[in-house]
């Protein structure tokens, strides 16, 4: 089952973490099933957890391995946990999982980018070793997300074939929880916030497992400044608020304790921010004033990690994103661990939450393609009512978990889809009806539009609170000397969304062009700095021009890791930053910018 509440531990809730060593085994036949491997993998090798396989291997069939594979730990429980309800807590599995414990199934999950979580109580001993096994599984389809195929070799080898530009990292890549919480549970809560008259009210939604009072306690620095006793939905108010703001993210503690018989039987804390998010006309508003937002698409990418959670790595980005003068990031293209998002609040970023529909365009592995929209009309195929099923239940858990940071101001429901076709509309028209109903805040829901969707032939856009752009006139297109006409073709797209009068903010969510760290070239030419800095300020130049663009998002905050290609030198090479998080020169050009834009 789905798991928002990220674990904490109090009187009424205990948890550790079962990070570390654990047996793996591949499964390219998918015998392990049938082999009893839920019991006892056959011939195991370590694996360490949170980590990704395909980063550590030296061999090539053990790197781009698809298909099924194990993992394996022994854990203890002792009798002292008896009263509690046992569970185990996966900060992610990628794609999908299959859990046991001591052989017996105990719950699956599909979405390799979001937590769930499994009862264990019925299945485990006390005070001896327990086993769990996971069964994963990394394949691509149309039918999940993000999208992608995969091919036979001469081999008999699976091979994916991700319709995206990210390696398809796989494994267990987040932290993993042994939780013990009480039989009767606080299960998420959802916050809404009016501002009014210097006062702040906080209308509150709990969900629990059973039907109870809570008494819901707000303190600003230890001290209680509100307090409500009801049932599942109730509100305080504040006078003279401290709101969370990017110069000054100011947080509160919200503590909520279920009743019963007036006892506390459970207890959740966290901290909150007071903040609005609204887009008015052509504006992004926080806490009513207009902002402009500065920073990165980004990956959860690094060396040796792959896309495993790593707090230094987290640390060592919001410090550059910090230095650099960004206010803001999209967690491109999947939702990132939830330590992401704790640092953001803390820190004071915005985040732009990304459900993991990318791909969602088969002309978008063919990048030459990309730019006529060699359409494919992807939505008229017969498994898109298996993927909306699957894209419905992602953004309903990316939306459960994320709702109450406040650094996270909006909600992008896809990265660059297929889009000008009618089925393409019908598709998405569902989508953003459903996710409507999840965010109380009412934060904006947009996606990216890709290069080729612009304002004649664009069908989405209606669909989004603000408008997504990710160009790349100068580099796919009219690269190197032809940037001259690149100029000009981005400034008749803009024309063009200019005299659709949409009234609406638009964002650059993507431009960029791959950079080697090592290449200077005079005159520039492509994949040297110089034209990294040419390519940007031809840019800028142009957004001068456009007062409806109210944020730039280059792509990408760092180099990271893709399937291999003619055009990927060890991956991705747009990164403002290096793979191992060093500047290239566009990040002081860049510094300069975002330090005198407020
Ligand atoms: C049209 C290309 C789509 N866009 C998606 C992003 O995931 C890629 O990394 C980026 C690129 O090619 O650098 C372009």
């Amino acid at each position: 089952m789905e798991s928002a509440l990220y674990p904490i531990q109090n009187k009424y809730r205990f948890n550790t973490l079962m990070n570390g060593t654990w047996k793996f085994e591949a499964d390219p036949n998918s015998v392990g099933l049938d082999g009893g491997w839920n019991k006892e993998l056959p011939d195991p090798e370590e694996m360490p957890v949170p980590g990704t396989f395909a980063e550590l291997t030296t061999k090539r069939d053990r790197k781009y391995y698809t298909g099924d594979f194990w993992y394996q730990k022994d854990f203890f429980i002792p009798s002292f946990l008896k009263e509690k309800d046992l569970y185990i807590r996966f900060g992610s599995v990628t794609h999908r999982a299959k859990v046991f414990i001591n052989g017996q199934e105990v719950g699956q999950h599909e979405g390799g980018f979001l937590p769930f979580q499994v009862k264990i109580s019925d299945y485990i001993q006390y005070d001896q070793a327990n086993r769990i096994t996971v069964l994963v599984n990394n394949e691509l389809s149309e039918k999940a997300i993000p999208c992608g195929t995969e091919e036979i070799l001469d081999n008999g080898q699976k091979l994916a074939q991700p319709y995206f530009d990210f390696f398809n990292y796989s494994g267990i890549m987040r932290n993993v929880w042994l939780l013990a919480l009480p039989q009767n549970q606080i299960i998420n809560f959802k916050l809404n916030y009016q501002l009014a008259n210097n006062k702040a009210a906080i209308t509150y939604n709990i969900e629990a497992n059973n039907n109870a009072e809570f008494k819901v306690t707000l303190f600003d620095n230890q001290k209680e400044v509100a307090r409500a006793i009801s049932k599942n939905t109730g509100s305080l108010t504040i006078k003279n608020p401290h709101l969370w703001s990017l110069n000054d993210p100011y947080l509160y503690k919200i503590k909520i304790e279920m009743l019963e018989d007036e006892k506390t039987v459970d207890e959740y804390s966290d901290q909150i921010g007071i903040r609005t998010i609204k887009i008015v006309n052509d504006k992004i508003l926080l806490n009513n004033h207009p902002i402009y937002l500065k920073g990165f698409g980004k990956h959860e990418d690094f060396n040796v990690l792959g896309k495993a959670v790593n707090e230094s790595i987290i640390k060592r980005d919001y410090e550059c994103m910090k230095w650099i003068g960004a206010n803001c990031f999209r967690t491109s293209h999947y939702p990132y661990a939830e330590e992401w998002y704790q640092y953001a609040d803390k820190y004071g970023f915005l985040i732009i939450d990304e459900v993991p529909a990318v791909g969602l365009n088969r002309s978008i592995t063919n990048f030459l393609n990309v730019t006529n929209s060699n359409q494919s009309h992807f939505f008229a195929s017969k498994t898109v009512p298996e993927l909306k099923k699957v894209h419905e239940q992602e953004i309903k858990e990316m939306i459960d978990r994320d709702q109450r940071h406040p650094s996270v101001i909006a909600w992008s429901l896809f990265n660059e889809p297929e889009s000008t076709t009618q089925e393409s509309y019908d598709y998405f028209k569902d989508i953003f009806a459903f996710a409507r109903k999840l965010d109380p805040q009412n934060r904006p829901y947009t996606g990216t539009l890709v290069m080729g969707s612009g304002p004649k032939v664009d069908k989405l856009h209606p669909l989004c609170d603000f408008i997504c752009l990710n160009r790349y006139y100068g580099w796919y297109v009219a690269g190197g000397p032809e940037i001259v006409n690149a100029k000009k073709m981005l400034e008749d797209e803009l024309d063009g969304w200019q005299n659709l009068k949409l009234n609406k903010p638009f964002i650059f969510t993507e431009f960029g062009a791959d950079t080697l760290s090592s290449s200077h070239r005079l005159p520039d030419e492509m994949w040297s700095q110089e034209y990294q800095n040419e390519y940007y300020q031809m840019y800028f130049d142009v957004f001068k021009k456009y007062p409806f663009i109210y944020g730039e998002l280059v792509w990408n905050f760092a180099d990271f890791k893709t399937s291999e290609g003619i055009m990927r030198v060890g991956g991705n090479d747009k990164g403002i930053f290096t793979r191992d998080r060093e500047p290239k020169d566009i990040a002081f050009t860049l510094k300069k910018r975002w330090q005198q834009l407020n």
